[in-house]
């Protein structure tokens, strides 16, 4: 990935309120071409809200938002991307042939129906109308919709929600075709390991603001946190209450422990558990590291709040 050439996307110290609540709070977000960025961050966090920006459904309080070096309004940048909002208001008499048709004919140079339908996995629903179709048969239209005008810019808003694993899956593959086609993606999702399969950075917003960026290694090796699994008849109640354990829950029959001391621990289970098994000590995942990075910012934040 060439990160010398200009950005294709950009929000720089770029503020939007909603009367007194500020949702984006001087963010400066930057997306190169052929990249998958990922945004993080709990609910109300202003990814939605950043996303409208870049596709100028807001216009920003404060600072700059570009589309390809333009307004997000102008017609020209709109025509190279491709959107996946949370919530697609389409016509539920039209058939999803027919709105992936209606869709492609506003592009320049769109895909074919049936390479756009076989893309998301919609094939056999060509003739089926909008409106009659599961939650997770609707997600993968919606994405038909954003892809089939041959878009260099993808935004994916949740777009696996809904949909079982194997159709998350299918869409995952999907969105790696594009990218291997040069196409780049700003996605947002609940689903961390969403976030570790595809992504090339992660982009952690808090209260509007960027409290963390990376590559998911980089965010993993930024915290302390190592899990600890392992068989052992010692009560998950008592665990979750010893020193240097954060978090403490069973899973699949095994304790699964999260330490910022893993030695420490683990000398502690073997000494009170002589039948432990099935010992095992990972680095944190993206969805630790992504509590961890969180959980600072908003004791950071309360302790600002008691400073001022
Ligand atoms: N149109 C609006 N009017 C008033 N407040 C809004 C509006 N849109 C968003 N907000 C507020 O701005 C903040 C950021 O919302 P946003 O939807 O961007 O968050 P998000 O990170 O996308 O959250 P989620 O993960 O729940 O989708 C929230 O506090 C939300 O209530």
């Amino acid at each position: 990935m060439n990160t010398t050439v200009a950005p294709i996307a950009q929000l720089s110290s770029v503020v939007k309120r909603y009367g007194n609540l500020t949702a984006v709070d001087q963010l400066d977000l930057m997306l190169h071409r052929g990249e998958l960025l990922a945004l993080l961050g709990p609910n109300g966090a202003g990814k939605s809200t950043a996303i409208g920006l870049l596709l100028g459904l807001n216009r920003a309080d404060e600072g700059k938002v570009e589309l390809f070096g333009r307004d997000p309004q102008d017609i020209m940048a709109r025509r190279r991307i491709g959107v996946m909002l949370q919530e697609a208001a389409l016509p539920a008499t039209l058939k999803v042939g027919e709105l992936i048709r209606v869709t492609a004919s506003y592009y320049p140079a769109p895909r074919s129906l049936q390479e756009s339908a076989e893309l998301a996995g919609v094939a056999d629903l060509l003739q089926r109308p909008y409106g009659k179709l599961s939650g997770g048969q609707k997600r993968r239209v919606q994405f038909a919709l954003a892809l089939c005008g041959r878009p260099e810019l993808l935004f994916l808003d949740e777009p696996t929600v809904g949909m079982d694993i194997e159709a998350r899956q299918k869409l995952w593959a999907a969105i790696r075709h594009l990218i291997s086609e040069g196409c780049s993606v700003v996605l947002t999702t609940h689903y961390l390991e969403e976030a570790e399969a595809l992504a090339d950075r992660v982009c952690v917003i808090a209260r509007g603001k960027v409290i963390s960026e990376g590559t998911v290694d980089d965010l993993r090796a930024r915290v302390s946190l190592k899990r600890v699994r392992c068989v052992t008849r010692l009560p998950i109640e008592q665990l979750m209450h010893w020193p240097d354990v954060v978090e403490a829950r069973m899973d699949a029959g095994r304790a699964w422990m999260s330490t910022a001391n893993a030695e420490a621990l683990v000398r502690r289970l073997l000494h009170a558990d002589e039948q432990l098994s099935e010992l095992e000590v990972q680095r944190a995942g993206l969805a630790e590291a992504f509590t961890e990075l969180t959980r600072d910012a908003a004791q950071a934040n309360d302790t600002e709040r008691e400073a001022a």
